[in-house]
């Protein structure tokens, strides 16, 4: 494999191009180049050697390194009454967002890829996609002392010589927290120990949780498995035929148009910081994988989106797809919240000393959990009523079709048992965190470039909960996380302030109470998808099943912009296994 910012050694032509290195971009790269010559485009640097992204200890990265943010115009929220600007996160250098991600090891469920295949996508169900989860994965099973303390996996569920590696924290970061918040987590949710969370079957249960890390004796240390060491820099990985050219934007894709069928036949590159702009040819195929803050935004460079917008900004349509850059959507967290450890617990059997990673426990109440016996059709009615009342015009989806289709699925996904929100524990060395984390917002936005000038970030609008049913969700996630405080034996390791010091609304707060909380307090989930939405291009689809753009012949979206709901709750996992399939679709086409 060639790595270089050089470009003056470099072939003209490739058979396949892959733009941006990131997690789902390496992945396909990978698997393409065993037998191909593939040239991946890379806009941040190769940061192999940087200590703050290998040690998983140390997530988030830093601005400037492999850390880079946008900022979102004032959200429309709740009844159009809020006005706040929130700032996004994402991953620019080899690998991508997995090089700054929290590593949270979490995996799409059955119902959730039962409601992404009923949308309009044969082929991507639980059974058809778990297989290249596992083609992905190299699984260490918790050792006999994690045993103990209640870690458990499905051996069946796993794989165990793929590249990425995923492991329980060796040792178990802070046991008597965890044992803590699972018990408190039962007891507040009713949920119950999960065999393992990422059997397809986490709704209704909580449990000890894996992340995406190398724990290997041959380490000096334990070592984030970030796309770029799972399928890059290991000597196994190695390919004659992979050249990554890093610090280089794609700007656009050059077509040419024949009877209808737009060809993709290669891409206008420029360095990142500026200069000559270069043409490197394609001969098979192309693929997006920049992630869903770029990749509709180099679609609409390339004349790929809705013809009027694009003609606004006085660019020429090649393909009129309305879909790009809309059914943009976030999750929200709530992270706000840390609780003051009591004095008497202040042990790094709770603190984790300075091996902190984030969510430990996590726990996945479904609608019944959440809202009673009655929760599944009052999640229903919620989702239903919110999308048909909400205004078109301000929506992010192209149709009322659209909402009609993502609130249908849903609500079916909460009848089996998808989970309906998140809540996670997190130790620290002078508060313990419980936070929460919404699972499958219906709210939309969109992704917008406003010039044509690349070197500039397109707008990033996820209108976050601008839909009731949401806000509604986000009230119970609120309500869960002062339950938890105040519910032993977590409750136990905090002060017995802690709640009131946290600004937390207390149990007895009246809705309108936690509804402001929430209003005020929430931040983005970093859990961007739908940009590019893989569905029926009637209800605003941009990408077919197979992945290929609708109305082109040869270009190809693999990142999270694919995914049009986000039944990857965090999405790494779920992304390697888009970047396994997309491979193996597009070898098979190849062939
Ligand atoms: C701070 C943070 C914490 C997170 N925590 C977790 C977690 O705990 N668990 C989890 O599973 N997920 C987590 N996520 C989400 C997850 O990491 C992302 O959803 C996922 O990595 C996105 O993968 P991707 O392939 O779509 O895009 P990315 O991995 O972001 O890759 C896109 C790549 O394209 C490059 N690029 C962009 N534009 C261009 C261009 N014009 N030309 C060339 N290259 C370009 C970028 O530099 C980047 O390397 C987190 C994300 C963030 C930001």
């Amino acid at each position: 494999t060639v790595i270089t910012n050089e470009t003056s050694a470099l072939q003209t032509s490739y058979e396949f191009i892959v733009i941006g290195g990131g997690t789902t971009g390496l992945a396909v790269a990978n698997r393409l180049s065993i037998n191909h010559t593939v040239l991946v485009v890379e806009l941040g640097a190769d940061m192999m050697d940087d200590e703050s992204i290998n040690n998983p200890f140390t997530p988030f990265g830093t601005p400037g390194g492999c850390q880079s943010s946008m900022e979102t115009p004032p959200q429309v929220g709740s009844n159009g009454t809020r006005v706040r600007v929130q700032p996004q996160s994402y991953g620019v250098c080899l690998g991508g967002s997995s090089s700054i991600n929290a590593l949270m090891g979490s995996r799409p469920t059955f119902a959730g890829m039962t409601a992404l295949e009923a949308l309009g996508n044969p082929g991507w169900g639980w059974n058809d996609f778990l297989p290249f989860m596992q083609k992905s994965e190299t699984f260490t099973p918790p050792d006999a002392i994690q045993r103990a303390d209640g870690a458990n996996y499905f051996a069946a569920v796993h794989g165990f010589d793929g590249p990425v590696g995923v492991s329980f924290a060796i040792p178990f970061v802070a046991p008597e927290l965890q044992n803590a918040a699972v018990n408190t987590t039962e007891s507040v949710y009713g949920l119950s120990l999960s065999p393992d969370l990422g059997n397809g079957f986490s709704g209704g249960h909580v449990a000890h949780y894996y992340e995406h890390i190398h724990f290997n004796e041959t380490l000096q240390a334990d070592r984030r498995s970030s796309s770029a060491w799972s399928y890059l820099y290991p000597q196994s990985q190695q390919r004659k035929g992979l050249t990554v050219l890093v610090q280089h934007r794609v700007n656009s894709v050059l077509t040419t148009t024949a009877r209808g069928n737009v060809t993709a036949t290669g891409v206008l590159v420029e360095p990142a910081t500026g200069g000559k702009v270069l043409t490197f040819k394609a001969t098979k195929e192309i693929i997006l994988s920049a992630g869903a803050l770029h990749s509709p935004a180099i679609l609409q460079r390339s004349g790929v989106g809705n013809a009027t917008f694009l003609q606004s900004l006085g660019i020429t349509p090649v393909v009129d797809l309305p879909g790009v850059g809309s059914n943009f959507q976030d999750s929200i967290l709530l992270t706000n919240v840390s609780f003051p450890l009591s004095p008497s617990a202040n042990n790094t059997n709770v603190t984790a000393g300075d091996k902190v990673l984030v969510g430990v426990v996590v726990g996945h109440p479904t609608a019944r959990d959440a809202f009673g016996p009655n929760g599944t059709d009052i999640i229903r009615t919620s989702l239903l009523n919110s999308s048909a009342a909400f205004p078109l015009s301000v929506s992010g989806v192209v149709n009322s079709d659209s909402f009609i289709a993502q609130a249908t699925v849903s609500a079916n996904a909460y009848e089996i048992d998808h989970p309906l929100l998140e809540i996670f524990y997190t130790p620290g060395s002078q508060a313990l965190n419980v936070w929460s984390q919404s699972i499958l917002p219906l709210s939309r936005g969109t992704l917008r470039i406003n010039t044509t000038n690349p070197s500039v970030d397109p707008v990033p609008n996820p209108q976050y909960l601008s839909i009731e049913a949401d806000i509604q969700v986000a009230i119970r996630m609120a309500r869960g996380i002062a339950q938890a405080a105040l519910t032993p034996p977590f409750s136990d390791l905090i002060t017995p302030t802690a709640l009131t010091e946290s600004g937390v609304p207390p149990p007895n707060a009246t809705d309108a109470q936690v509804r402001d909380w929430v209003l005020a307090t929430y931040t983005p989930g970093i859990h961007f998808v739908g940009s590019n939405s893989m569905m029926p291009k009637e209800i605003g689809g941009v990408v077919s099943p197979e992945l290929v753009v609708y109305g082109t012949t040869n270009l190809r979206v693999a990142d999270a912009s694919i995914m049009p709901l986000s039944v990857f709750p965090h999405c790494t996992l779920g992304l390697y296994g888009v970047g396994e399939k997309a491979a193996d679709m597009i070898l098979r086409a190849a062939e």
